[in-house]
């Protein structure tokens, strides 16, 4: 028995007679208790009784935080990256409080985690808490039987003949775009210098009209109205992406009632309160934010819900996500099958689901294709030869011309690759089973670190921290289709938006190439990644853009 608890035992006995003492006592022995859990927890268990004890990792550092303040003040992925580098495939770190967190590399490891046994090692519950903040109840945070009929319900409206159909819809935002960056360009008074401008602003506003268009049929035209609400509400959101805001919020969702906090609307009514203190400051931008998505979700909803009595069967209707689904909806209550019909609290959900998770991720992933193309002049000169020739025949490239363009491919992939848009994501292991010969005991938190097994040397060879679009033309041979390149994930939980996002990057970076140069905006730029959910650049990505010549 430890000290201050025999002590605190021996005081409850020599007082049992005195209420109030009786009553310290008790106090005392909690505390004591406490003292030792935490102590337990923080020094004893990841040292001598925990069965991950033994494997390699970096040193149980700060007595508290663990190696927590590392990862949350470094760069995407980037810690991680080097403990793989100086430890192996399999690492062991440990966080706040003790929490331990494994990494795996290996695709048989990924594959029993993502795929095999997925049910098992769902999301944890402060990722579906943070996800669920901003977009509801849906895919992204649903798990188990109701993910799978979720799942089933969406994936007809992801199908590929569904994605070609609604590839023309992309080329009125694109059209927009490049229409605002030839005015840009040419309200420079030297033409030839070019002009610097924020590119993943623009990019952020094409990705946002795009999305509103192919997934709800909404035309929100963010790109020429500057004070469009949906815009701007998303810009402050993704403008509270640091490492430490985010620790902030996972602390805040763990407290009791936080998530009933954050829909409430005295809450919300008094939310300049949070303007106080400097660790919940960002809370009431954050309340302003999604009121004002769920506000312009719901009118997108609702136009849709008018429109549900058009046949699902009729080609010539809309072929946006939100009809599909509104009309299978329609069917499947039609027919009183008892097959899985969402309420309309469901359907909202997916509305702030589909914006949450398909427009950011697309924006940062294609500022990051311009990045690297713009430090890669003759890879950007090769592309444009490709696209100038398809521009060539055709103003409007369907989904079949962009899928066989062979440099785009690889310049897309592996752009994705080197900067995948999501860094890293969490799974938690529900039971107790051996992963790659280590036993994983139930409730350990894994890292599933995108970026790291993206640039894996011992899949992509030493060059692997570097952007070489012809590695594509060439796969190395330990590369697994699924598991060397995992910006999407892969399994169930996988990117539902994938083909999608890829035919929307390719659509509106071939019409970027085709039109215009891109350069760094000064010498010795260096592009900084946002270490939070998503990676986007810090500075939102300054570029010198020129019209091609
Ligand atoms: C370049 C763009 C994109 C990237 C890199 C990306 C990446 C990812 C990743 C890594 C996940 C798994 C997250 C996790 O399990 O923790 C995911 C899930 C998801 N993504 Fe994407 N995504 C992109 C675009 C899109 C688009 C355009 C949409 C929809 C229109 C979309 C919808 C979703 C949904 C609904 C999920 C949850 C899937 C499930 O759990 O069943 N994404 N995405």
């Amino acid at each position: 028995m430890s000290p201050i608890l025999k002590t605190a035992c021996e005081f409850t006995w020599a007082c049992s007679s005195d209420r109030s003492c009786v009553a310290g006592a008790i106090g005392g022995v909690v505390t004591a208790l406490l003292f030792c859990k935490v102590v337990y927890d923080i020094y004893v268990y990841p040292r001598y009784i925990s069965p991950l004890r033994n494997v390699p990792g970096p040193p149980l550092g700060h007595p508290i935080y663990g190696q927590f303040l590392k990862i949350i003040n470094g760069e995407a992925g980037i810690p991680q990256r080097e403990w793989v580098k100086q430890y192996g495939p399999v690492v062991r770190v440990v966080g706040p409080i003790g929490i331990e967190r494994v990494i795996f590399l290996k695709p048989e490891a990924l594959h029993k985690v993502l795929v095999a046994d997925w049910v098992e090692y769902p999301r944890p519950a402060f990722v579906r808490k943070v996800l669920g903040v901003v977009t509801g109840n849906g895919l992204l945070t649903v798990t188990g039987n109701e993910h799978k009929q979720m799942r089933k319900a969406m994936n007809p409206a992801f199908s590929i003949p569904n994605l070609m159909a609604q590839s023309d819809m992309y080329y009125g935002p694109i059209g927009g775009l490049i229409d605002i960056l030839r005015t840009e360009v040419d309200s420079e008074k030297d033409r030839n210098d070019g002009k610097v401008l924020l590119m993943y602003e623009w990019l952020s506003k094409v990705t946002l009209d795009i999305i509103c268009e192919t997934a709800f049929g909404y035309q929100t035209d963010s790109l020429h109205n500057p004070d469009n609400e949906l815009a701007e509400a998303y810009h402050k959101l993704t403008s509270l992406q640091t490492g430490p805001n985010m620790a902030r919020f996972i602390a805040i969702l763990s407290m009791p009632g936080a998530m009933k906090m954050f829909h409430s609307e005295w809450v919300y009514n008094y939310r300049h309160w949070f303007d106080k203190f400097e660790v919940t400051r960002h809370l009431s931008v954050m309340l302003e934010s999604m009121r004002r998505v769920r506000k312009v979700s719901a009118t997108m909803l609702q136009d849709k819900l008018r429109d549900s009595a058009v046949p699902i069967s009729d080609s010539e209707t809309k072929r946006d996500i939100m009809s599909i689904l509104v009309r299978a909806r329609k069917a499947d209550l039609d027919s009183q099958a008892g097959g899985y019909a969402m309420s309309d609290e469901a359907m909202m959900d997916q509305v702030l689901t589909f914006l949450g998770a398909g427009h950011e991720t697309t924006a940062s992933g294609l500022a990051w294709t311009l990045w690297l193309l713009a430090k890669d002049p003759k890879s950007q000169q090769k592309l444009r030869e490709e696209v100038t020739a398809l521009y060539a025949e055709t103003s409007r490239p369907g989904y079949r011309a962009l899928k066989d363009l062979q440099w785009l491919e690889c310049v897309v992939q592996e752009s994705l690759r080197l900067m995948p848009p999501v860094p890293m994501t969490f799974r938690k292991a529900g039971k107790t089973d051996y992963i790659d010969g280590v036993l994983v005991p139930e409730g350990t938190l894994f890292y599933i670190p995108i970026r790291v097994v993206n640039t894996w040397k011992e899949v992509w060879g030493e060059d692997a921290e570097e952007f070489n679009p012809s590695r594509w033309l060439n796969l190395p041979p330990n590369y697994n289709p699924i598991f060397s390149s995992l910006s999407f994930l892969a399994g169930p939980h996988g990117c539902i938006g994938k083909t999608m996002a890829i035919v929307e990057m390719k659509a509106i970076l071939s019409a970027l190439i085709a039109n215009f140069e891109f350069e760094p905006a000064y010498p010795g730029q260096i592009a900084h990644p946002t270490a939070a959910i998503t990676m986007k650049p810090e500075d939102n990505l300054p570029l010198r853009v020129r019209r091609v010549k």
